[in-house]
């Protein structure tokens, strides 16, 4: 394999270079302040290395890439239980869509899209007034990644909190089926903010260690999830990271991975790395273009797959 190092500096440069960077969101009125030409890319090894290249350690809203941690900690309370609330199956349509839920009455698809994350966010709720359970949320992502500086953004919550009508219509939709416990402006209180935890890659690359390293966080030495969970969250990433653009994920990177409409991805190579991209720009699915494309090639050239040697 050829310099990790060397690498990820030519696809920074490759890709910077790029004309079309795609679009960045603009139904949250923060994000489509962002200037599509920021890229950043992180790879933290197994073993604690870390390379990184362009803006790797410039905070950014990682957005929906919280699933997969909310996920994790809602695993850690409620255990299987959660799957009576969310399914596991790709949903095969957009992030926020809503058509599937009243077929399925109430129970999304899997926990990545909009319904199952809020249906998540709400379990991770029971008990709590929704700023504990944003507290519990940011302290867990700062023990994952080991850093006790991450925030959420206030303004970008606002602003979603503001213009988020269809996460609205999708959590008073699970309500009315007895599916959420909790009214929806409290769910989505914290929702919102989950959304709103500004990371760079850096720091999003050693939050997702644990899920390279089978549960465990090797730089930190801390236990996060056992072995099974680890490939279990990693089979949800593949399978679902990516909305309906899951299966040309796969096919082009062939790595489970969690996208948001910040323009970030988290990507886990097991075994070997964890590796975080931001390209605000965002292709038609609301998955990061050149975010996609730094790691097809990145996969493509240190031969990392889940598919193949
Ligand atoms: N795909 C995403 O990143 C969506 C997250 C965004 N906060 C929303 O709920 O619409």
């Amino acid at each position: 394999m050829e310099d990790l190092q060397a690498l990820l500096d030519d696809i920074h440069t490759t890709l910077s270079a790029r004309d079309d960077k795609g679009k960045v969101a603009t139904y949250i009125p923060e994000l489509a302040r962002i200037d599509p030409a920021h890229f950043g890319i992180a790879v933290i090894g197994v073993d604690g290395t870390e390379y990184m290249a362009g803006d790797a350690e410039l905070p950014f809203s990682i957005q929906s890439v919280s699933k997969v941690f909310t996920l994790t900690l809602a695993l850690g309370k409620h255990g299987d239980s959660l799957w009576n609330r969310v399914g596991r199956e790709p949903s095969g349509t957009a992030f926020n869509s809503i058509v599937q839920l009243e077929f399925e009455k109430g129970r999304p698809r899997n926990p990545f899209i909009n319904a199952g994350a809020i249906a998540v966010t709400d379990l991770i709720l029971s008990g709590h007034k929704p700023r504990e359970a944003i507290g519990e949320i940011v302290n867990f992502v700062r023990f994952l990644s080991g850093d006790d500086t991450i925030t959420t953004d206030q303004a970008v919550a606002k602003s979603e909190n503001a213009t988020g009508f269809r996460n609205f219509a999708l959590a008073q939709f699970m309500r009315s089926f007895d599916r959420l416990d909790h009214p929806a402006e409290h769910t989505l209180g914290v929702y919102f903010h989950q959304c709103a935890l500004a990371m760079s890659c850096r720091q999003l690359a050693h939050a997702g260690l644990y899920l390279a390293a089978n549960g465990r966080n090797p730089v930190s030495g801390s236990s996060v999830v056992s072995r099974e969970r680890a490939r279990r969250i990693n089979a949800l990433m593949m399978m679902c990271g990516h909305y309906d653009g899951s299966g040309e994920f796969a096919y082009r990177v062939g790595l489970p991975g969690k996208s948001g409409v910040g323009g970030g991805i988290l990507a886990v190579a097991p075994g070997k790395a964890s590796i975080a991209v931001w390209a605000p720009g965002l292709n038609d699915y609301g998955n990061s273009l050149l975010g996609t494309a730094a790691l097809e090639i990145l996969a493509k050239r240190t031969g990392w797959s889940v598919f193949g040697l």
